[in-house]
């Protein structure tokens, strides 16, 4: 079933309105990796449970209690449940997205100021954080309801929503909800749920929308060590003592090479290698070495063969190595030994490997390396988060539906791809409601999601609110067939 003409016309009529309403998302500053921006993070769900309470949507805010972060104990933000609908004669969708972003400066290299949406009107983008990951995709379902209720048009499924403020640091809370929720059978606001989608994935490339059926795992470490009981001068104690920082990039070089191959033993082994069939599946797509080297900047591809750098990306682990805590940075050149770093990194994950098989092998490599450096120095590893990987059935009638509305939109047949990021409640919703879990991306491979100058591209915005829409259209219609 296409979509109504009078929904198109609307989200054509109304981008002014729209882009208005990314931009005061993105002025909040819903960091919720940062403790000092929490209380923005509680700011942006109330603005996103008022936006949906005007359009008709039931509500309720779910308290998550507290975590524990960098010492720190803090309150969790709510998470946000929605339903609009409840005809048995329809497919209920339920939707799934986050409010809260990663951090962001100026003084990281951003060309504009970060929390403020800067239109570049001469290419059509709009810049600033979260305004692809994932405000503009989670406002394009607001913008979806907005155009039903002004035109007083009935939703063609059910919908629900759950959204919450801690993806961007480890979905804290959010699994217990889910599980909790699923529990209360026909009292929950998931009951009856037929299929999950999400939007907060990208295309691969900058030209042809994408259908996503894998994500990668993490599991993140922290790597503490620590000596004198303060900072020391270089010059008084240099080679009198065990230095913190030289223990710990000696351990972490240890952790993966320059071509990306994990060194900690046992990791990289449990992945089977492709064969040659499905090797095929990654020369099919529409992407090549410009594209990576467009998206990241620079040409920096760890290989010229296409394949295998978006195998890399698809089906293999990744380790990289994030920063280090405690380690002098600033302009100058401070003669410091730093008496305690925490050396921070993760690894992405892919069937079959989980955070509980892996961690293992991590920690106890790291406790061998250390004892092989003979120093008195202490160390300790902790693991801050971890998510398993997900791959779906693309050919489920969910994702038929998103294939149609996809080639309504953008007359295109779109790329089907495993995405290398995380959302780790993906599988928790697979297993917990047995259903289709569909990735519905709106923004291309070139965003810059947890980077400078982040961007959504104004086309992207509008056609991907037609496509989260049509979508909705093309789940009915296949209920019909
Ligand atoms: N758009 C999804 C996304 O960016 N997910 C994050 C999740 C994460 C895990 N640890 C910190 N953030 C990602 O990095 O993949
Ligand atoms: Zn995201
Ligand atoms: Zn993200």
């Amino acid at each position: 079933m296409a979509a109504p003409v009078d929904f198109l016309t609307y989200v054509d009529d109304h981008q002014d309105q729209f882009i208005q309403r990314l931009a005061t998302a993105v002025e909040i500053p819903s960091v919720s990796g940062e403790p000092a921006r929490r209380p923005d993070v509680v700011r942006m769900a109330k603005y996103l449970e008022e936006q949906l309470q005007a359009y008709g949507v039931e509500t309720k805010q779910v308290d998550l209690g507290t975590h524990v972060m960098d010492g720190q104990t803090l309150p969790l933000p709510p998470a946000i449940l929605g339903r609009i609908g409840n005809d048995k004669a329809k497919k209920t969708v339920l939707i799934y997205g986050h409010f809260d972003v990663q951090p962001a400066e100026l003084s990281d290299g951003w060309s504009w100021p970060p929390f403020t949406l800067t239109r570049d009107e001469k290419t059509g983008r709009l810049y600033g954080r979260g305004s692809s990951d994932d405000k503009g995709p989670v406002l394009g379902w607001v913008n979806v309801l907005e155009a039903h209720h002004q035109l007083q048009k009935p939703l063609p499924v059910n919908l629900r929503f759950c959204f919450e403020g801690m993806e961007e640091s480890g979905s804290e809370g959010l699994d217990d909800l889910i599980l909790e929720e699923v529990k209360k059978g026909k009292e929950s606001w998931f009951d009856g749920v037929d299929c999950v989608c999400i939007s907060d994935n990208y295309w691969l490339n900058t030209r042809t929308p994408a259908l996503t059926y894998g994500l990668r795992g993490i599991s993140y470490y922290k790597v503490n060590i620590a000596g004198p009981a303060r900072d020391l001068h270089s010059g008084v104690f240099g080679r009198m003592v065990h230095e913190p920082m030289t223990d710990l990039i000696t351990l972490l070089s240890k952790l993966v090479d320059p071509q990306g191959n994990i060194l900690v033993p046992g990791v990289d082994e449990m992945v089977p290698a492709a064969d040659e069939e499905e090797k095929k599946l990654y020369t099919a797509l529409d992407y090549s070495i410009e594209d990576v080297e467009l998206s990241a900047g620079g040409k920096i591809a760890l290989s010229d063969d296409k394949a295998s750098v978006l195998m890399g990306r698809m089906r293999s682990p990744s380790l990289s190595l994030h920063g280090i805590e405690g380690a002098f940075y600033g302009a100058g050149a401070k003669t410091v030994i730093p008496a305690k770093v925490a050396g921070k990194f993760s690894i992405r994950l892919v069937p079959p490997q989980t955070p509980e098989n892996v961690d293992p092998l991590v920690i106890s490599y790291l406790e061998t390396e250390f004892k092989k450096l003979g120093s008195k120095n202490t160390f300790s590893i902790e693991n801050l988060h971890g998510g398993k990987p997900w791959v779906e059935d693309h050919k489920h009638w969910s994702y038929e539906a998103a294939r149609r509305a996809t080639e309504a939109i953008y007359k295109q047949t779109p790329d089907y791809t495993r995405e290398g990021g995380s959302i780790p409640v993906t599988l928790t919703f697979a297993e917990a409601l047995g259903v289709n879990v569909l990735l519905l991306p709106m923004g291309r491979g070139d965003d810059g999601a947890h980077s400078t100058n982040e961007k959504l591209d104004i086309s992207n915005y509008i056609e991907g609110t037609k496509l989260l829409g049509t979508y909705l259209y093309e789940v009915a219609a296949g209920t019909k067939a």
